[in-house]
């Protein structure tokens, strides 16, 4: 279980409210949400479709802006992508005409700096993808894609790592790889990882805590702590509270349970599941 610090949370999302103007009206999105996320954590976040999963997880990134409401790093506001913080999307985005190396090396010539080489061998070695440098994205599968935008992600030695469904595209066997790789990488690394899934049962895999958002307007309707060590093997998975468990989540998604209204009465509740 994660011992990060309860006060000073790694990222703090304060009263979050994202309104976006679209051609047909103002569409909230976002409706005063609030989470911290403890150094070291992994925090998994699920809920409806269009709930504003990727709306908070953008926020949390300074990608975009909160209509209202705060983000903090470290308890310092963010306002614009952050050094510090990571991201990897649902596409690996690599650029087609650069081989693996090249990927890899492009967030530093953007920013002048000089990469570690030491430590991206180091993380393709993690990833398996030792001996790939040269290839270029059309010759790697779709999971040796998402493995490269991990280590171009952590080449730079951020202390948050934000993953928006990075999986999400992937056979279930590819997946399930790659979620034990996540796992070796955080037991490696320590990173503080918050995780976008529709995957209940991923979410249960990877964190310490499982957050239920609402409904759009997203608010954090439920937590779920999840007690299970590390690593998690496939008989932890495969036991009664793990199942109980998802069948809570997926009841709270799809059981009408996070409407706004349902929500605001079940507030802040934290469910602890025994091991
Ligand atoms: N750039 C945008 N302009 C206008 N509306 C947007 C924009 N981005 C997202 N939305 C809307 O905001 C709401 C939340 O979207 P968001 O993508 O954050 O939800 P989500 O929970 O990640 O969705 P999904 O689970 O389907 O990926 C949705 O109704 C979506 O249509």
């Amino acid at each position: 279980m994660n011992t990060g610090d309860v006060k000073n949370p790694k990222l703090g999302v304060q009263a979050a409210t994202k309104i976006y103007r679209t051609a047909s009206g103002d569409l909230l999105a976002l409706d005063r949400c609030d989470l911290d996320i403890r150094a070291n954590e992994i925090v998994s976040i699920v809920g409806p479709s269009g709930c504003g999963k990727t709306t908070l997880l953008w926020s949390m990134s300074g990608l975009h802006g909160l209509t209202s409401g705060e983000i903090r790093l470290d308890g310092k506001p963010i306002t614009g992508p952050h050094p510090d913080i990571g991201i990897v999307f649902q596409e690996a985005n690599l650029l087609p005409w650069r081989n693996l190396d090249a990927n890899i090396r492009f967030p530093f010539e953007i920013k002048g700096e000089t990469p570690d080489r030491a430590w991206i061998a180091h993380l393709l070695n993690r990833v398996g993808l030792d001996g790939f440098g040269g290839k270029f994205p059309r010759e790697l599968s779709g999971g040796m894609q998402q493995r490269a935008a991990i280590v171009r992600a952590l080449a730079l030695k951020p202390s948050v790592l934000l993953m928006d469904e990075p999986f999400g595209a992937l056979d279930s066997f590819t997946r399930e790889e790659m979620n034990r790789l996540v796992e070796e990488i955080w037991l490696d690394t320590k990173t503080t990882i918050v995780f976008i899934t529709h995957s209940i049962e991923e979410a249960i895999f990877l964190s310490d805590r499982v957050v239920v958002l609402s409904a759009r307007p997203g608010r954090v309707a439920r937590e779920y702590a999840v007690p299970f060590p590390r690593p998690r093997s496939m008989e932890i998975m495969a036991t009664k509270e793990v199942f109980d468990l998802t069948n809570r989540i997926k009841m709270d998604i799809v059981g009408g349970r996070t409407t706004p209204k349902a929500q605001e009465r079940a507030s802040a509740e934290i469910v602890r599941i025994r091991p």
